[in-house]
């Protein structure tokens, strides 16, 4: 089974946290999916220069690395992922969909309405359970 590294940016700006959909996928369980902005850890990278490299090429956006959040393994049915989650900043709300279908930013009590890649699912629960 292929087993994946995967950073994802918990971007927060003003209270709400950006949220970004796939599009279709080979994979009908990721297709269409949201997700937090990130990807593949690439050899030789840390974590924090792997999720600036990942959103300046997806959203061409600038962020600021803060802690880590979550760790999160999950298997589906062609791969394994462990995904490593970090709470992130931008100086401003704008970015730029290079990769993506659909953005959004939701404040913490909206993120359940929409349909997370099933890996996603403790990130955004352990977000909406935070405080601040
Ligand atoms: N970035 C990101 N990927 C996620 C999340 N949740 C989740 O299951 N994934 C999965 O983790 C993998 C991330 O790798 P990636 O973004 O580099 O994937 P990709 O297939 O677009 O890249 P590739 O074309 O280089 O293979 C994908 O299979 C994606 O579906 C998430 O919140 N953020």
């Amino acid at each position: 089974m292929k087993y994946i590294e995967v950073v994802a940016a918990i971007i927060r700006h003003k209270e709400k946290y950006l949220c970004v959909q796939r599009g279709v996928n080979k994979y009908p369980y990721i297709s269409h999916k949201y997700e937090f902005p990130g990807g593949k850890i690439e050899k030789g990278e840390s974590h924090q220069q792997a999720l600036r490299r990942e959103i300046q090429e997806e959203l061409l956006m600038d962020i600021e690395v803060k802690e880590h959040l979550h760790t999160v393994e999950h298997r589906y049915p062609d791969f394994t992922i462990k995904m490593y989650a970090y709470l992130c900043t931008s100086a401003n709300d704008e970015y730029t969909l290079t990769e993506h279908i659909h953005g959004l930013w939701l404040s913490k009590n909206e993120l359940e309405r929409l349909d997370w890649a099933a890996a996603d699912i403790p990130i955004v629960q352990g977000i909406m359970r935070s405080k601040g």
